[in-house]
């Protein structure tokens, strides 16, 4: 329940009403009279001793104007500090949703990709925050990460254990024992019902990371460093148009923006250079450098070996080169690293409609033909943009920016922008890059 900025709560050991939290900015927190854990006494000159939280609520109905409190102060009470973290939400978050947030109206909503300051971890499951962009609004109340663990792991084991996808409602008003079967602590002051069954079946996400669980990574401002760019990493379904963005790049500026040659074990074809498409190599050479941390990233594909050198990445950041790369999207996690610190860029095929025009229109070619002698298929199509959205749902939160790969022309001008906006401005990047 939420008072003037504050919260109340039944304690556990006295029964008695007290201030559970001051949200960071609100109007209790602004007058520095209200203290975690102050005993509320009266409220409008109405005794409260040996009332719950609920009965507190409907005086507060009931009375209009001004309201006032009787508090007996707590002992060694401190100053609230405010923390100077900052994470990168992994996740969606209504508050209205979630059957477990002592108090809705107390919380913040947010979606996967905002920046949001936390202002205290005072509390192990509910955390106070305030989104980066809305300075000036009281912080909210948002669940922990060791909380959303916990729900995430409950959810993954709920998705395995039962698919058939009930769900039920609750209200949450005031203190009480945590539910069984709940992914809660059991020293959590919040309950509930079965928690709500999330939209996506593991099972069929084959490549899905199951050891990856999202939930906030801490993030710090990271400054560009004169002559010294960030390579830029763009992920893409295949087809989607990866190849031919990094040809307009290249066209604008031939020195500046440089794609490493990639290595691979396949036989040369007709036509190839070694160095141009790619160095081929032997097997056994490219299994060695592999295990001897000389690629950066590298994968199998029809039985041959692809990857991308460290050595070819460093050698154009030396000279003063921005390294681009399309990668399999597999490799975002192995390229995420403190000394790449790589500005990732989804390149998103449009709706079908959309999509199937502007490649009629420019007689593209399905890159799924190896003789390249044909157009893409309707089929082809929808696969592009399947493979869009589940690129999006097992790696979106690590995408610096999303760029919609419609009209080609103005898809290259947003690249464009997007790329200089990753030499020029001081970004949010995981904080152990920065320090
Ligand atoms: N916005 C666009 N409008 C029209 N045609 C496009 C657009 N983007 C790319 N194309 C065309 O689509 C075809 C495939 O593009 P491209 O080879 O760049 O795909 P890719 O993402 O690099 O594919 P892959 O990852 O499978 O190698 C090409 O013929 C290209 O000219």
């Amino acid at each position: 329940m939420i008072l003037n900025g504050a919260t109340i709560k039944t304690d556990e050991e006295t029964g008695k009403i007290i201030i559970a939290r001051i949200m960071h900015g609100g109007a209790a927190d602004r007058s520095g009279l209200i203290h975690v854990g102050d005993e509320v006494i009266e409220v409008n000159n109405i005794n409260v001793e040996g009332k719950t939280p609920a009965d507190v609520l409907t005086i507060l109905q009931n009375s209009g104007g001004i309201i006032t409190f009787k508090l007996v102060p707590t002992d060694g009470k401190m100053g609230q500090r405010e923390s100077k973290v900052r994470v990168k939400a992994y996740f969606d978050y209504d508050p209205d949703n979630d059957p477990y947030i002592p108090c809705k109206e107390a919380g913040l909503a947010f979606n996967r990709g905002d920046i949001l300051h936390i202002v205290s971890q005072d509390d192990a499951y509910w955390w106070q925050a305030r989104k980066e962009v809305d300075k000036t609004t009281r912080a909210g109340l948002i669940p922990s990460r060791a909380l959303q663990e916990r729900r995430i792991i409950h959810e993954r084991n709920q998705i395995s254990k039962d698919t058939s996808g009930s769900e039920s409602k609750s209200s949450c008003t005031s203190i009480c024992s945590t539910p069984p079967g709940s992914p809660y602590p059991s020293n959590s002051s919040c309950r509930g019902p079965k928690t709500k069954k999330i939209m996506y079946d593991l099972a069929e996400n084959d490549d899905f990371d199951r050891e990856l669980i999202p939930t906030y990574e801490e993030v710090a401002k990271l400054f560009p460093r004169p002559g010294v760019y960030r390579p830029i990493v763009l992920i893409g379904a295949p087809g989607v148009g990866r190849n031919e963005l990094i040809r307009l790049l290249s066209t604008k500026d031939s020195e500046k923006y440089i794609s490493p040659v990639p290595y691979t074990t396949r036989p040369m074809r007709q036509g190839e250079v070694s160095g141009r498409e790619y160095i081929f190599v032997s097997r056994e050479k490219m299994e060695a450098d592999i295990a001897s941390g000389k690629f950066i990233e590298h994968g199998e594909f029809k039985g041959q070996l692809y990857g991308t050198s460290a050595d070819s990445v460093k050698n154009i950041m030396n000279v003063g080169g921005v390294c681009i790369l399309n990668p399999h999207y597999q490799a975002i996690k192995a390229l995420r690293t403190p000394q790449l610190k790589p500005y990732i860029i989804h390149i998103k095929p449009p709706a079908f409609q959309e999509l199937k025009m502007s490649r009629l229109t420019s007689k593209a070619i399905s890159t799924h033909d190896e003789t390249r002698s044909r157009g893409f298929t309707d089929d082809e199509f929808n696969e592009m943009i399947k493979s869009a959205d589940r690129i999006e749902f097992l790696y979106g939160h690590f995408f610096d920016d999303t760029i919609i790969n419609d009209d080609l022309d103005a898809a290259f001008d947003k690249l464009e922008k997007s790329v200089t906006r990753a030499e020029n401005e001081s970004i949010w990047a995981p904080a152990y890059w920065v320090q």
